[in-house]
């Protein structure tokens, strides 16, 4: 039976069986783990929590104690301390709101962080922290600094360390806040050129932006450089111009490129608006510390001589806006330093987004369209730097106070949990460099495969069950909803690709589309969305930092995220081997099986297979190996409509003694009998 979207919403928690039928047989350490099952108002309604927590949300790791931070959901404060003590390596701290009316004086963004213009704080969880004695303040072309704080620091954010507008904002007073809103005001004024498509977000600049505008000639060259290729270039230009293309980069001679011998320290020296490009090596980790100035991994701000973990194989910048020294003790694959990189264009695309959402915090007339936030899709060819840009936009939406979600439609990798899915998270603070996205409460639906090419139907399906959640969220959560969402897709953008992307647009209702390092899809897409008049697509650049991954390099990396999902990041989780009766587990696929009997359909029409039929899978050998996904679904015809609780990996079937063993994050029953299987497939090394 075809079983119809949304019938059975919404869906409740599925209560643990009474009465263990399972032999569990504990392994070293069980996580504390909760589930989150959809509900109308998800995530910031009261969502509903298993009794007994069985299996932990997918891809969290025991680092993130999701039990405790489920329960404090309801208690901001307290979530605050669960974060902290989740996060200590982290700089950037969850902040306090910023009101409306500091956020329009702050004209939606101050970031690049400004360079501190007084000793900084020393709150209570300070280190020392050396300042560079005479940074660079600004773009040459920018206002100066107006000077140190002519106010003290407020005692209320005493506590947050570094990093954000606000926090930045309250340790220096006011004069920060008119620092920032001279920068934002500056950067604003470059909207028309940055944005030549994007004729709604023009619409947002301010006289005085325009007027700052006309001063600022070299700064919207540099932008000009950064954002539209088809401008007229410089000489500078033409090196970028050429990075695009592959050509050579231009190398900071602060530091020059190659691996670094193992466990020798070396200290690097960037320039403003330089970043040090770093492939960890493949047996040993990378310990990396920043030790004076301001840098950033991916829009997350570094604490000052905190050394950060990094795991094999991890590919990253670390960039720096007004300098910084950088400290790395490891083996590296390839570390080197480049001064030439988007991230002009890409913290200007943050300003005009942050601008936004202060518009769609502000307004207050209930009407949905202005109380909407952006929704943005990165789009662009498999190794563009998707995954990374979104990254970007969504830490410094949350280091800002922003709350965007985070939709994740590229099954082939998976940011959220495993490959195979298509999920949903709201970001609340920075997303860490080393452990990636926090997870609270993940949306998950389970493809089950790698590519859409399997079931394109299906992943449509899905899309479509995801939007409606989101909806529903929006509609009930004006801060979620003002916060808008960032969507990273995959690199398929051709033929069905390319059709997929466009559903994905319209389904969630993107009306701010990136496009990244292809010129045939920007043009495209503008041709085919221009009908639309509130969606603005913009051309941005690749980063030449971003590294290609051959097939074999993106199978292991998909290997290494399952086996995250079970061990850990660093191996720091223990899963837990269950044993189960064949009759205690409905296992289903998705796709396949003729719509109806031959005898059924009109003479010469042929049986074509259902992509969304649920059709029964017969538990034998064939499951070995396979990871399987557990349903929150009540009936069989929920399955499709139903979000996942978690994943299991089959490690063993004996058909003899009809018992299946396999592996789950935590002992004990599962939340459901309903198993999903796809064609996603571990072996456990
Ligand atoms: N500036 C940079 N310096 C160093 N590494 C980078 C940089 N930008 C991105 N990377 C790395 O390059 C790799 C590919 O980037 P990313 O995952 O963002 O590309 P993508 O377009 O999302 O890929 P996919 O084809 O999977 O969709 C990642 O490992 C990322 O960490």
């Amino acid at each position: 039976m075809v079983m119809k979207i949304g019938l059975n919403w919404p869906v409740e928690p599925v209560q643990p069986e009474t009465g263990n039928k399972n032999n569990s047989v504990p392994c070293r350490r069980l996580p504390r783990l909760s589930v989150l099952v959809a509900s109308p108002g998800y995530p910031f309604s009261s969502p509903p929590l298993l009794p007994l927590p069985q299996i932990r949300n997918p891809g969290s790791s025991a680092r993130r104690p999701l039990a405790s931070l489920f329960v404090a959901w309801r208690l901001e404060q307290l979530a605050v301390c669960c974060r902290l003590t989740c996060r200590r390596r982290l700089v950037s701290r969850r902040l306090p709101s910023v009101s409306p009316s500091k956020l329009s004086e702050s004209s939606g963004s101050d970031y690049p962080p400004s360079p501190p213009s007084s000793p900084p704080n020393p709150g209570p969880q300070r280190r020392r922290c050396p300042r560079s004695s005479a940074p660079p303040l600004l773009p040459p072309s920018l206002p100066p600094n107006p000077g140190p704080p002519s106010s003290p620091p407020n005692p209320v954010t005493r506590q947050v360390l570094f990093g954000s507008s606000s926090s930045l904002a309250s340790r220096h007073g006011p004069s920060c806040f008119k620092f920032g809103s001279v920068l934002v005001s500056t950067v604003s004024s470059l909207v028309p050129f940055f944005f030549k498509s994007a004729s709604v977000l023009v619409s947002t600049l301010s006289s005085q932006a325009a007027s700052a505008l006309n001063s600022d000639s070299s700064l919207q060259a540099r932008l000009l450089d950064n954002s539209s290729p088809d401008q007229p270039l410089d000489s500078s230009a033409h090196s970028t111009a050429q990075q695009l293309s592959g050509g050579s980069v231009s190398m900071a001679m602060a530091h020059s490129g190659g691996a670094s011998s193992s466990g020798v320290k070396q200290q690097v020296k960037l320039e403003k608006e330089s970043e040090l490009r770093i492939e960890v090596g493949n047996d040993a980790p990378l310990c990396l510390r920043l030790l004076n100035g301001n840098a950033e991994i991916f829009g997350t701000e570094l604490a000052p001589e905190i050394w950060l973990n990094f795991p094999p194989r991890l590919k990253f910048a670390v960039f720096t806006w007004y300098g910084a020294t950088i400290e790395m003790e490891g083996t590296t694959e390839t570390d080197y330093t480049a001064d030439e990189t988007p991230m002009v264009s890409y913290v200007n695309v943050h300003a005009i987004l942050e601008a936004r959402r202060t518009r769609a915090k502000a307004s207050s007339s209930g009407d949905s369209e202005s109380s909407q936030g952006p929704r943005v899709i990165v789009v662009g060819p498999t190794d563009s730097g998707k995954s990374t840009l979104s990254r970007m936009l969504l830490s410094w939406a949350a280091k800002q106070g922003s709350k965007p979600t985070f939709v994740d439609l590229d099954i082939g990798q998976g940011s959220i949990t495993i490959p195979g899915c298509i999920a949903a998270t709201p970001i609340e603070m920075p997303i860490d460099p080393v452990e990636g996205i926090t997870l609270e409460m993940p949306l998950v639906y389970f493809f089950g495969h790698t590519t859409p090419s399997n079931n394109v139907e299906l992943y449509k399906v899905l899309v479509k069950e995801l939007g409606g959640m989101l909806e529903r969220q929006f509609a009930g959560n004006a801060e979620s909803r003002a916060s808008g969402m960032v969507i990273n897709t995959m690199g398929w953008i051709e033929g069905v690709g390319y059709d997929l992307l466009l559903h994905a647009i319209r389904t969630l209702k993107a009306n701010v589309v990136l496009v990244l390092g292809q010129e045939k899809l920007y043009s495209m897409l503008r041709d085919v969305l221009k009908g639309e008049p509130k969606v603005d697509v913009v051309k941005l650049q690749r980063s030449g930092g971003v590294v290609s991954r051959n097939v074999k390099v993106r199978q292991k990396a998909r290997s290494f995220r399952i086996r995250e999902y079970f061990y850990g990041l660093l191996n720091d989780l223990s899963p837990h081997s269950n044993i189960a009766n064949f009759s205690d587990l409905c296992v289903y696929r998705i796709g396949g099986g003729p719509q109806a009997p031959r005898s059924a359909l009109p003479i010469g029409a042929e049986p074509v297979a259902d992509p969304t039929r649920v059709v029964p899978v017969n538990i034998n050998r064939d499951l070995l190996h396979m990871v399987l996904a557990v349903s929150f679904a009540k009936e069989p015809e929920e399955i499709i409509s139903s979000n996942v609780a978690g994943f299991i990996y089959v490690t063993d079937v004996d058909i003899q003694r009809k018992k299946i063993t396999y592996l789950a994050p935590s002992a004990g029953d599962l939340p459901s009998k309903f198993l999903i299987l796809g064609s996603l497939t571990w072996l456990e090394t």
